[in-house]
């Protein structure tokens, strides 16, 4: 099997998933079209937290890395009515795009982008009393990813749901003495979650459009 069958299921399973549609395709294109990195989940992958934000009947999500905001649109998809995302995003321009596609989605009022190096928003939404988030994506820069996963933990209730994207990095998440700042910050915030005992947790693997990767996906107790 080569990375071309691992593509070419997945657009099969996007189609009979209906997981892909002219608004998701839309927002990939103003992506590219703006000169966004592809670095987006896939539209099964986004399909799948669309599901996860249902199944754990989340109200209040907190995404971590917006880019053009794909992940968000698929998460803020699976929420009700009253529901709500906060999304971080430290580039201007990828936080402008996404909240430009969220509103030509119709999914604007649902969504609030903030701008800035996650490590100093997150504080500032906790002083503002902003959690117990019930859903937390972590899909920034991988160098702090032990940084945010105890920010999750710390906007977090019991029966909050985490998802680290990325970390199984076409295998290299084995290589000890990587000298991958991403490699490095992934392995550490495994290390938290083998070592945390609020966290049950396990990985799923995947291939597919975007390669060999990842979810580690935990349950705080
Ligand atoms: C992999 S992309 C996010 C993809 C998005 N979640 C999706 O699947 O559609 C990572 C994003 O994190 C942003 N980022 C990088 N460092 C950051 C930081 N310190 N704080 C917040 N966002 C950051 C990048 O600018 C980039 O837009
Ligand atoms: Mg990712």
């Amino acid at each position: 099997m080569t990375e071309q069958d691992w593509s070419a299921v997945d657009a099969y399973l996007a189609d009979r998933t209906h997981a892909t549609d002219a608004t998701l395709d839309a927002v990939l294109a103003a992506n590219d079209e703006a000169g966004l990195p592809a670095i987006d989940v896939s539209p099964l992958q986004g399909k799948f937290l669309q599901l996860i934000a249902r199944m754990c009947g989340a109200r209040k999500v907190l995404e971590i890395g917006t880019l053009g905001g794909y992940s968000t649109l698929c998460m803020a998809r699976g929420l009700p009515d009253d529901g709500h995302v906060t999304t971080l995003e430290f580039e201007p321009k990828h936080a402008e795009v996404a909240r430009a596609n969220l509103q030509r989605a119709g999914l604007a009022e649902l969504v609030d982008v903030r701008v800035g190096a996650a490590l100093d928003t997150l504080p500032a939404l906790e002083s503002e009393g902003a959690g117990p988030f019930d859903l937390v994506f972590i899909d920034a820069d991988k160098t702090h990813n032990p940084d945010y996963l105890q920010w999750a933990l710390r906007l977090s209730r019991p029966g909050t749901v985490i998802i680290l994207d990325n970390v199984v990095r076409q295998g290299h998440v084995l290589d000890a003495d990587s000298d991958s700042p991403a490699v490095r910050g992934t392995r550490r915030a495994l290390d938290l979650i083998a070592d945390e005992p609020r966290l049950t947790a396990t990985v799923l693997q995947t291939v597919g459009d975007k390669g060999w990767d990842g979810f580690a996906m935990a349950i705080v107790d």
